[in-house]
């Protein structure tokens, strides 16, 4: 397959996006707009020039790849994948906005017998969702908000079509992670608990991971020349969100702080 796909980054050694030690490969594009995002240089779909402060000049984000240039960089790794049960996830970006590639990829993947899994928020057509979820071991699944309204708020999106692939995905697919980024004034309230809450108990979910906002990306929109709104506002820490944990403790509902 001669397809090529708009990456940002492939970052080895990674233990912190699935099992063991992983490629995670970023994908170029996303439809949603989260005002937080940690990875702006991720949205556009496109090569795009940033500031790259080491080198004090700007450079291109972003390089088209093949499913065979990915597989052979993947594979480099293999015995550790071997080693620690790790693999291969697939980030972004919305790995979704370039999902014919990434079922082409996850395929040659698991023909190698290469675990797989990605972080998603699940924003595409529900056949597509379907057919790319058949492809993986393991699903991150990111729900920004319970209300459609305040979803589009937050990320330009209303959050209907993916709360109908999280269904989807539960019923369809044995191992789904549902993830949470808890955003100051956006999402962070006891309110906003109570309400994800009884979402999540209606889907029958019974565990979630919530991802305290963090400012890993702060630099990246000034060096992107980009406005950001959530400049200075500080990173939330584990114990913030206790509150939060507890609401849905007290729904039955398993809650880990990542
Ligand atoms: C950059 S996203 C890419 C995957 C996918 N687009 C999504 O949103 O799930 C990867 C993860 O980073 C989280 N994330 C992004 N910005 C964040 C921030 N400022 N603080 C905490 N988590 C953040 C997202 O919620 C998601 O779980
Ligand atoms: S969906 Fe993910 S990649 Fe897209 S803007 Fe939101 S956090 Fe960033």
């Amino acid at each position: 397959m001669t397809k090529k796909a708009c990456i940002f980054n492939i970052q080895k050694f990674s233990i912190h996006d699935g099992p063991g030690i992983r490629t995670v490969i970023f994908f170029k594009g996303c439809p949603l707009r989260c005002y937080w995002c940690s990875n702006p240089e991720s949205q556009l779909r496109t090569p795009e020039e940033m500031w790259d402060n080491q080198k004090k000049k700007n450079t291109v984000v972003g390089e088209f790849k093949t499913v065979d240039e990915i597989v052979a960089e993947v594979m480099k790794d293999e015995p550790f994948y071997e080693e620690s049960g790790g693999g291969v996830t697939l980030s972004g970006g919305e790995v979704l906005y370039q999902a014919e590639f990434a079922i082409e990829l996850l395929k040659e993947l698991q023909k190698k017998g290469i675990h797989t899994a990605c972080e998603t928020t699940g924003f595409a057509k529900k056949e597509i969702f379907q057919e790319f979820i058949k492809h993986l071991d393991l699903i991150f699944f990111d729900v920004k908000h319970y209300d459609s309204k305040r979803h589009r708020d937050g990320t330009g999106v209303p959050n209907e079509l993916i709360l109908d692939n999280l269904k989807a995905a539960l019923s369809e697919h044995p191992n789904v992670v549902v993830r949470v980024p808890i955003i100051p004034f956006y999402n962070d309230s006891l309110e906003d608990a109570k309400g994800f809450a009884k979402l999540f108990n209606d889907m029958g979910i019974t565990s979630v991971e919530l991802l305290p906002f963090h400012q890993f990306g702060e630099k990246k929109y000034s060096y992107l020349n980009r406005d950001y709104k959530l400049q200075d506002i500080p990173q939330l820490h584990t114990e913030d969100l206790d509150g939060f944990r507890d609401v849905f403790l007290s729904s039955t509902i398993d809650c880990k702080v990542q």
